[in-house]
C-alpha cells in the first residue's frame, strides 16, 4: 500500500490580534488573485492603498473579541480536528491554512519528516462547497507550493462535500437537538460571493445569475457554482429533518466593498425578519466548518445585536461541526474508503 498522508486545509487567519499582523495578513489574503481578481496594479493599488490599511484596525478589533488563549478560533479548531481524526485514519494528518501559518509548505515538511518515503498526499479543503475564492485557491495553492518544491509525491484532492450524505448526517445531526425549542425560521447564513465570480465560474457562460431560478434548473455549471451548492446543502438538510419549507431562510454574509454579492445579504434579513413575523431565529453558517471570525463575531455578536435591535426576541446559533464526532466520522469514512481503493470523494 502507498506511504501515504492527510492534510487539512483552511483558510487562515492573522498570527496576532496586533493591527500589523493583521494588515499582514488581509494584503496576503487579498493579493490572491482568485479573491480580488483585478489586474495586478488595480489590485496593488486597491488592497496595498485602501483596503488593507484602513480595514486592519477594524479587523484586528474583531478578532480581538474572539480570539482564545491558544490563538485565532479558525486555527484551533481545525487543530482539534486533526487531533480528533488522526486516531482514526493510518496516515499522519496535517493541518495548512492558505494564508498565514501553518502554511502549505510546513504541513508537506511535517509529513516528510514522518514518512520520508511519502508517495502520497490527500489534501481536503475544509469547504464543503466551490468558490473560486475559498475551494479552488486552496487547491491551486497547494499545487504550486507543490510544484515549487519539487516534491516527488503524488497530491489528491478531496472534492466539495456540499451533497455528500456522511457530511449531510453530521449536519443534520448537529442541528436537530436545536430544533426541539420553538422557532419561526432557521436561517441558513452562508459567507457571500460577489455576483461577478459566479457569472466567471460559469463553464457554459450562459446559466449562473442568467437562466431563471439558474440553481434550480440541471445545468453542468453547478460543479463550480457556489450558489447551487449552497442551495442544495439546504434543501438536503431541510429535508433531511423535514423543516417545513416556509420555516427556511438562505441568506449570504460577510460582503465586502461595493459590487453585487449574492443575495438576501444575511445583515439585511436580520433587519427585515422581526418586522414580516420572524421573533426567534435559529442560525446557522455551512459554509464554514471550523468556527471562526465570520461566526462568532459577524454571526453570533453582530448579527444578534442588530435582530433584537430590529424586534427579534430570541436568536440561537448553531456551532459549525467543528470536531463534531460525526463529522470525524465522515472524514474517516472518505479516508478509509480512499484506502480500500475508492475514489467518490476525489476530485
Ligand atoms: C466559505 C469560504 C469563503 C469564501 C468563499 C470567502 C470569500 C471571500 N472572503 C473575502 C474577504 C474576507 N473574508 C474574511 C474572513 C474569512 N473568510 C472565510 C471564508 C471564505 N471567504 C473565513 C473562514 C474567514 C475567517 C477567517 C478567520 O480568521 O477567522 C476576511 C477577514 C476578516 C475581515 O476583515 O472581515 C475578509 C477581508 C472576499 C473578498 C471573498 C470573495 C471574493
Ligand atoms: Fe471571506
Ligand atoms: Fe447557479
Amino acid at each position: 500500500m502507498a506511504t501515504r498522508g492527510i492534510i487539512l486545509m483552511n483558510l487562515g487567519s492573522p498570527d496576532s490580534t496586533e493591527v500589523k499582523d493583521v494588515r499582514k495578513y488581509l494584503l496576503e489574503f487579498l493579493m490572491d488573485g482568485r479573491v480580488i481578481d483585478y489586474p495586478y496594479l488595480a489590485r496593488l493599488l486597491l488592497v496595498g492603498g485602501i483596503i488593507a490599511p484602513l480595514r486592519a484596525p477594524k479587523s484586528a478589533e474583531a478578532y480581538k473579541k474572539v480570539w482564545t488563549k491558544e490563538g485565532s478560533p479558525l486555527v484551533v479548531l481545525t487543530k482539534q480536528l486533526q487531533q480528533a481524526l488522526q486516531p482514526f485514519v493510518a496516515a499522519p494528518v496535517e493541518i495548512a491554512m492558505r494564508y498565514g501559518n501553518p502554511s502549505m509548505q510546513q504541513a508537506y515538511d511535517n509529513l516528510l519528516a514522518k514518512v520520508p518515503d511519502l508517495e502520497e498526499v490527500i489534501a481536503i479543503p475544509l469547504y464543503p462547497h466551490y468558490a473560486m475564492s475559498s475551494y479552488e485557491t486552496a487547491v491551486e495553492h497547494a499545487k504550486a507550493v507543490h510544484a515549487k518544491n519539487k516534491y516527488t509525491f503524488k497530491l489528491d484532492f478531496v472534492k466539495p462535500f456540499y451533497s455528500e450524505p456522511n457530511y449531510i448526517h453530521a449536519l443534520a445531526e448537529s442541528i436537530q437537538p436545536h430544533l426541539q425549542q420553538e422557532y419561526d425560521q432557521i436561517l441558513f447564513s452562508y459567507h457571500g460571493l460577489p455576483q461577478r465570480h459566479m457569472k466567471k465560474a460559469d463553464p457554459t457562460g450562459c446559466h449562473c445569475l442568467k437562466v431563471d431560478n439558474c440553481c434550480e434548473v440541471a445545468s453542468p455549471a453547478h460543479a463550480t457554482c457556489y450558489r447551487h451548492q449552497c442551495w442544495t446543502t439546504t434543501q438536503l438538510i431541510a429535508g433531511a429533518l423535514q423543516i417545513p419549507k416556509e420555516k427556511v431562510g438562505f441568506s449570504f454574509q460577510s460582503r465586502l466593498g461595493r459590487e453585487e454579492w449574492l443575495k438576501p445579504y444575511t445583515a439585511k434579513r436580520l433587519e427585515e425578519l422581526p418586522g414580516e413575523g420572524v421573533k426567534k431565529l435559529i442560525i446557522l453558517c455551512p459554509a464554514f466548518v471550523s468556527d471562526c471570525l465570520e461566526t462568532l463575531e459577524e454571526i453570533a455578536m453582530e448579527g444578534k445585536e442588530e435582530f433584537l435591535h430590529a424586534g427579534g426576541e430570541s436568536y440561537t446559533v448553531i456551532p459549525c461541526l467543528n470536531t463534531n464526532p460525526l463529522w470525524v466520522n465522515a472524514l474517516t469514512a472518505w479516508m478509509n474508503d480512499y484506502a480500500n481503493g475508492s475514489t467518490t470523494m476525489l476530485l
